[in-house]
């Protein structure tokens, strides 16, 4: 079994970390400069921490053809990319191997989840699946346990490479068949947490950041459901895991959006220095164009987004989320 993974950053270097244990991997970086460093030297720097040392059987190439010649390809570019990588593999080669997509978010402008832009760029293809869930890169490059979901529409193509990839020591996959599900709550939960880390980095204490945190998961649900997935997804590792995981750990690049917006930096200052994408910045548009096309109901969401986009004063959008007119807790 040969496992090629495609784009060299965070994730994707964990993830070729954690393959390697049952599979050799090419792992594909477009930047020249890197591949020469990590095959030199072993480590990623700037996305991995020094301490975890690539195995011999990573090798790392800017050459996409020989990625292409894989058995599986593991797609783990930023969302934005991912419809270009395609379009290269189906260059490349007629016989595509099976594909997983490990990206979170909305394409910008066009607002399309990845299944739909594989359905674009690859129409008929049915060979492919989303690995999603509460799962930061570095806990999985240092083997920290994590569980996290591998969604397909053909629940077959899921349990086989759920089986196929058992052995990674601490990773345990499960295999569901709600792709939109598991996509959506993947996507909205990069908005939220942006807005658990402006909460906390105003220090609004622990009662706001629960009530965010409950009333996110209302927000999502209500996405989730309106796109067509299923509610037990909600409930599952896509859902409240990633999003409980994200609005909470100080290594989520959301969470540390929010948090240095708290402290009155201009968005485009953050975003510049974190240095790795932060989905919800983007996707922030595309989900709050999307409720309100729907008709939904996002209120959390429409703030990031007035924050974001329209330099909206952040006390006064926390000021103006308490001061909502009453209702009902779950209509
Ligand atoms: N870092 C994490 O803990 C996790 C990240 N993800 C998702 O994985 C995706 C990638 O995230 P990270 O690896 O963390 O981002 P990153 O910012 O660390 O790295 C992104 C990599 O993609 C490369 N890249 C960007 N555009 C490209 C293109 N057009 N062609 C080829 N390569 C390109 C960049 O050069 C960089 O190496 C995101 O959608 C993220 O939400 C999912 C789960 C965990
Ligand atoms: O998706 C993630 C963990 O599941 C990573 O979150 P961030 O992109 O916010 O770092």
């Amino acid at each position: 079994m040969r496992i090629s993974v495609l784009g060299a950053g965070s994730w994707g270097s964990a993830l070729a970390c954690a393959f390697s244990k049952v599979a050799p991997v090419l792992l594909w970086s477009r930047d020249q400069a890197q591949v020469f460093s990590i095959h030199t030297k072993r480590v990623n720097h700037g996305y991995l921490p020094d301490d975890v040392i690539f195995p011999d059987n990573i090798s790392v190439t800017s050459d996409f053809s020989s990625a292409c010649n894989a058995d599986l390809i593991i797609i783990a570019t930023p969302l934005n990319a991912v419809r270009g990588v395609l379009a290269a593999i189906a260059n490349e080669t007629k016989q595509i191997p099976d594909l997983i997509l490990v990206s979170k978010g909305f394409e910008a402008n066009s607002g399309k989840l990845s299944h739909e832009i594989v359905n674009e760029v690859l129409p008929g293809f049915k060979r492919f699946g989303l690995l999603l869930g509460p799962s930061f890169a570095k806990e999985v490059a240092l083997q920290l346990p994590t569980a996290i979901t591998l969604a397909a529409f053909d629940l077959s193509f899921a349990i086989n490479w759920m089986q196929k990839l058992k052995g990674i020591p601490n990773f345990r996959i499960y295999a569901h068949d709600d792709i939109i599900g598991s996509e959506v709550g993947s996507a909205v939960k990069n908005v939220l947490a942006i807005a658990v880390g402006i909460s906390d980095g105003m220090q609004l204490g622990f009662n706001a950041r629960a009530a965010l945190i409950t009333r996110s998961l209302n927000e999502l649900a209500a996405l989730v459901l309106a796109l067509g997935g299923r509610r037990e997804t909600i409930y599952g590792l896509t859902g409240i895991g990633d999003l409980i995981l994200t609005c909470t750990g100080d290594l989520s690049r959301n969470r540390q959006v929010g948090l240095e917006l708290a402290k009155g930096k201009s968005i485009d200052v953050i975003v510049n220095e974190l240095g790795h994408v932060a989905e919800g910045v983007l996707t922030a548009k595309e989900i709050h164009l999307k409720a309100l096309s729907l008709g939904i109901d996002m209120p959390i969401v429409a703030s990031v987004y007035r924050i974001i986009y329209e330099n909206s004063d952040i006390k006064s959008e926390v000021v103006n989320l308490i001061a909502r007119a009453q209702k009902t807790e779950f209509i």
